[in-house]
């Protein structure tokens, strides 16, 4: 039975894992042990199965005496604790959420839906390391996977929005204070069908500028407004999370030698955790558009072509329609006016799911299935 040790099982991402390993049953079969940066010795989560008190995440010698580890916990901790455990010649199994190591010539980016080649080869070549892709380059390829497969893409723009908890618990809270502290601003004249509507925007606008707004952990206000930049800056003028769309993508896909060219904008949004992604699409050839559906809808279990039409896309391509589930909704699939090789497409997914857990589980039963 594989040892299976659980790091950062507590935390937003790892809570998500959690609860998808309880509801399919995965923790029957493998002998699971929860690790703790801070409560060592506490009794560890119900996951249906009897688990030892928590052990400490940088004991090495208990890390050591795992086949598997699986980290939700950040990059920091990966930084840690990674290479010493290599280097003390730990030969087991690490599944990671950070970003840390993805670009790492030992590591595979996980997305089996989309790569499991890439994954089979990799094992069958004694890699160790494997990671889960950034939320945004995961979910754009659940949606757009069959695209890649056929090798229809020359290139794509993906212009991101990005839902707040891609920034951790403490920004989906002060979203929601901001949302809160705007609409409080304006509560007496809401409650008046008669008040001037410019009234109440210039005392929502006087709201979000106002020094007690609360900005702590996004820095500026997002309720009301967006904000059009996601990580630090890199030299080419690209924001970090922008540079993982090309190279993760490219990597998942196993094109490293022949990228395809992929850029674009991404925008923090006031979504709470699902992201959503508007892509144009340059097409090696003009396919017509009943076989582009075809291949994007037959790709994987999950993707759903949405019609082009307002109904349907109002009611199923929204981040508060795809929220909580495994779907990835594909819509607004039409020829732009460029030209029958341009495409344009708009999908959304929740974040924390195909986004960040679903990969890692689905990559530990990969493991099982090879016992
Ligand atoms: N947020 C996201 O969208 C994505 C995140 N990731 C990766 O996953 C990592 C973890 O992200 P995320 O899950 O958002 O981080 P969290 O901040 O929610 O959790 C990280 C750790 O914080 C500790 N912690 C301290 N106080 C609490 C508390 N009150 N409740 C829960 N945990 C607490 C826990 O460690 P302990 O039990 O040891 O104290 C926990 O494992 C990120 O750093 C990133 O590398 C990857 C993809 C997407
Ligand atoms: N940066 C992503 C979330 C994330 O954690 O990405 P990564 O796993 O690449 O660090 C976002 O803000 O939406």
């Amino acid at each position: 039975m594989l040892k299976v040790g659980f790091v950062g099982w507590r935390g937003m991402v790892g809570s998500v894992l959690m609860q998808r390993m309880v509801e399919d049953g995965d923790f029957k079969g493998i002998e699971p042990i929860f690790f703790t940066t801070s409560q060592v010795g506490q009794p560890g989560p119900d996951v249906g199965v009897e688990v030892p008190p928590l052990k400490d995440a940088f004991d090495q010698e208990a890390l050591k005496a795992l086949d598997v580890v699986i980290t939700c916990q950040g990059g920091d901790y990966t930084q840690a604790v990674y290479q010493d455990l290599r280097q003390a010649g730990w030969k087991g199994y690490w599944i990671d959420a950070a970003s840390t190591l993805r670009m790492a010539d030992e590591a595979t980016i996980v997305l089996d839906p989309v790569n499991r080649h890439v994954i089979d080869t990799q094992l069958a070549k004694g890699a160790k390391t494997f990671v889960g892709g950034n939320c945004t380059v995961s979910l754009m390829l659940m949606g757009l996977g069959g695209l890649f497969e056929a090798g229809m893409v020359e290139w794509m723009t993906s212009m991101t929005y990005q839902a707040a908890s891609g920034s951790g618990a403490k920004h989906m809270r002060e979203l929601l204070n901001q949302m809160g502290a705007l609409r409080d601003s304006v509560a007496s004249e809401l409650a008046d069908p008669a008040s001037a509507i410019l009234d109440i925007d210039r005392k929502v606008t006087a709201a979000m500028r106002g020094g007690d707004f609360p900005t702590e952990n996004f820095t500026a206000p997002l309720a009301g407004s967006l904000l059009p930049w996601i990580d630090v800056k890199r030299d080419n003028g690209q924001s970090k999370e922008e540079w993982k769309g090309s190279v993760e993508t490219n990597k998942i896909l196993g094109l490293d030698n022949n990228p395809i060219p992929i850029d674009g904008l991404c925008v923090r949004i006031g979504a709470m955790r699902s992201h959503s992604q508007a892509f144009t699409i340059k097409l090696k050839q003009d396919v017509p558009l009943d076989e582009i559906e075809e291949r994007i809808a037959k790709h994987n279990d999950w993707v759903k072509v949405i019609p082009n039409d307002k109904e349907a896309t109002i009611a199923d391509l929204t981040p508060a329609a795809a929220t909580g589930t495994l779907s990835v909704p594909v819509g607004r699939l039409r020829k732009l006016a460029m030209g029958g090789d341009y495409l344009s497409a708009f999908s959304v997914g929740d974040q924390l799911l195909w986004g960040a857990a679903e990969p890692l589980k689905r990559m530990l039963k990969i493991l099982r299935e090879q016992q």
